[in-house]
């Protein structure tokens, strides 16, 4: 199997969780961590959902699942514990071309969730295509222990910084390089790094030139 692998962006757009167990739970957070609208159907609820439920993070339907909650959803996520509801979900979903996942139900699935590795805006996903979820998690456990703690206010101060450069220097190779010179973590860490003063003198000589 090739699995296609892309980052979504799911702000504003509605997605549906079926079920509200330890499961949907998960899922239910990794779509809010993603500020997807987030509308979930069961009859029992875990109390972390009943809690964004309170707050009013989603939207709680108690009650058991019908063919129409699918209707106008952009992804859909059915995480029941029973197998043939979380089928029917699929096959509603995939009868208005809609994308979904049975949780642990790989013939009904359009996705597979990865396991992530994640330092703010940077995410390592990983994916073993379903052939051994337990090495997914075991790999990301690995990567987690090596990548450095500070990585994401890093990775924030970085992307600043490629702005500014981006904004004052054409596109060509002299940026590029520049760019890459500014990404090698080692030399940058701090912010008197040289790399950091070659990159605000060469804008501030752009700047002195137009
Ligand atoms: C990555 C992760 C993300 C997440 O779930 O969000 C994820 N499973 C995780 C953990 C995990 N799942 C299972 C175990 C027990 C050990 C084992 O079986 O290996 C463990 C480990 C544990 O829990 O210790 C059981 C299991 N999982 C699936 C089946 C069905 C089957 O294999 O047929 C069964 C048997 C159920 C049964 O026995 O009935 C199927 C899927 N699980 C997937 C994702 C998709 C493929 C991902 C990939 O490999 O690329 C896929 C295909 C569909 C999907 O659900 O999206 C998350 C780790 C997160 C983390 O911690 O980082
Ligand atoms: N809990 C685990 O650690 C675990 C691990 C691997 C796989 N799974 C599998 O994941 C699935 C979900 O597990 P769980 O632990 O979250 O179960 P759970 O019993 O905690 O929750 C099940 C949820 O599904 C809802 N539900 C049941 N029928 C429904 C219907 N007709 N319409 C809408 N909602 C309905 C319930 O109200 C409840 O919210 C199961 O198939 C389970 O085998 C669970």
């Amino acid at each position: 199997m090739s699995l296609f692998p892309l980052f979504l962006k799911l702000t504003a757009r509605p997605c549906l969780v079926v079920g509200a167990g330890a499961i949907a739970e998960g899922k239910i957070a990794a779509l809010l961590e993603s500020e997807a609208t987030v509308t979930v159907v069961a009859p029992q609820a875990d109390p972390r959902v009943e809690e964004w439920a309170a707050s009013g993070e989603i939207t709680l339907l108690r009650r058991e699942y019908q063919t129409s909650d699918v209707e106008g959803m952009f992804l859909v996520v059915a995480g029941t514990n029973v197998p043939p509801v979380n089928r029917a979900v699929y096959a509603a979903a995939t009868e208005r071309g809609i994308l979904c996942n049975a949780v642990d139900d790989p013939p009904y699935c359009d996705f597979y969730f990865p396991s992530i590795v994640r330092r703010g805006e940077l995410q390592i996903a990983i994916s073993t295509a379903g052939e051994s979820p337990a090495f997914a998690q075991q790999l990301r456990k690995e990567l987690n222990e090596q990548l450095p703690k500070d990585l994401g206010p890093w990775l924030m101060e970085l992307g600043r910084l490629r702005r500014e450069v981006t904004a004052v220097e054409p596109l060509g190779e002299p940026r590029k390089m520049l760019l890459h010179q500014l990404a090698k973590r080692e030399v940058c860490g701090a912010q008197d790094c040289p790399t950091r003063m070659i990159a605000r003198e060469h804008m501030a000589s752009i700047k002195r030139v137009s």
